[in-house]
């Protein structure tokens, strides 16, 4: 089953997804993975996602390579430009960056990509990707020079993942920001959440078991987790009993 699928399922028996956020220049040797991996690999992971805002080494084929060596999980890059596509992984998010006004990023990378893209037979996911700013600016509102939404206008917020939806988009993804001192707005996800039918995808300062259940209970359907298990590999343990737990229930009906 392709992973739009498993998506679009998901949202509609009321199953819930982790997605585990390996940055390729958080690690100088690809074997600096295994503890993250073999983490991954006993708790309940859906999804590696791979890539960065910006990326410093020139290592993403060699880390995908190591994750594919030791485990099955899907890897879904989640590129930071057309710079990293690697035809190892099983899909992509095809992001383009809708809560900006930067052609080069809601198109212009696209048109690039595009080619390489439709030979590569990795899963293409476009995916609305939504910048929601927070007390401090993240490296991807720096890097793709654009305003984030602000993070009390849910209006905004809902009509711009209404517009993804019409355009045809296949999931929307809202982002607080790598390392969000606080996560998106619990009623900013719920007025999103109201107002589409697409999978929900939500990420960026959850760092603790408490904000990943609020996420969740909000309306996200996977929740993207990078920096606090880089810190503390053993917090997937808790964040993903939660996410079994919910999935167990929906198993038992
Ligand atoms: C069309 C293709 C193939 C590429 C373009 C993709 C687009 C439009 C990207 C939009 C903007 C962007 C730069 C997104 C990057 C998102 C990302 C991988 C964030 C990961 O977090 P970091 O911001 O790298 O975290 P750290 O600051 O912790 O390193
Ligand atoms: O690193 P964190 O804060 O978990 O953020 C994950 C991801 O949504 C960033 O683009
Ligand atoms: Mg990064």
């Amino acid at each position: 089953m392709t992973i739009r699928k498993t998506l679009q399922n998901n949202l509609e028996t009321g199953r819930k997804a982790l997605a585990v956020l390996i940055d390729p220049d958080k690690v100088q040797t690809p074997n600096e993975l295994a503890p993250i991996l073999r983490m991954a690999s006993e708790c309940y992971v859906d999804f590696l996602f791979v890539g960065g805002s910006h990326l410093m080494q020139n290592n993403l084929s060699e880390v995908i390579t190591e994750i594919k060596e030791s485990t099955d999980t899907p890897v879904v890059l989640f590129p930071g430009s057309t710079m990293q596509i690697d035809k190892n992984a099983d899909a992509i998010l095809f992001l383009s960056l809708i809560s900006g006004r930067n052609p080069e990023l809601l198109i212009g990378q696209h048109v690039v990509a595009a080619p390489i893209l439709k030979n590569s037979g990795l899963e293409i996911i476009s995916t609305g990707y939504m910048l929601i700013s927070g007390e401090r600016n993240s490296s991807v509102a720096y890097m793709s020079n654009t305003a984030p939404i602000p993070p009390d206008k849910y209006s905004v917020a809902a009509s711009t993942a209404m517009a993804g939806e019409m355009l045809g988009l296949n999931t929307i993804y809202m982002d607080a920001g790598s390392g969000a001192p606080e996560i998106i707005p619990t009623r900013m996800i719920s007025a999103v959440r109201k107002n589409i039918s697409l999978p929900l995808i939500v990420g960026g300062g959850i760092n603790t078991v408490e904000k990943a259940r609020k996420v969740l209970d909000a309306g996200a359907d996977v929740i993207v987790v990078g920096n606090a298990f880089e810190k503390n590999p053993d917090l997937m343990i808790g964040v993903s009993e939660l996410i079994y737990s919910n999935n167990r229930t929906l198993d038992v009906h």
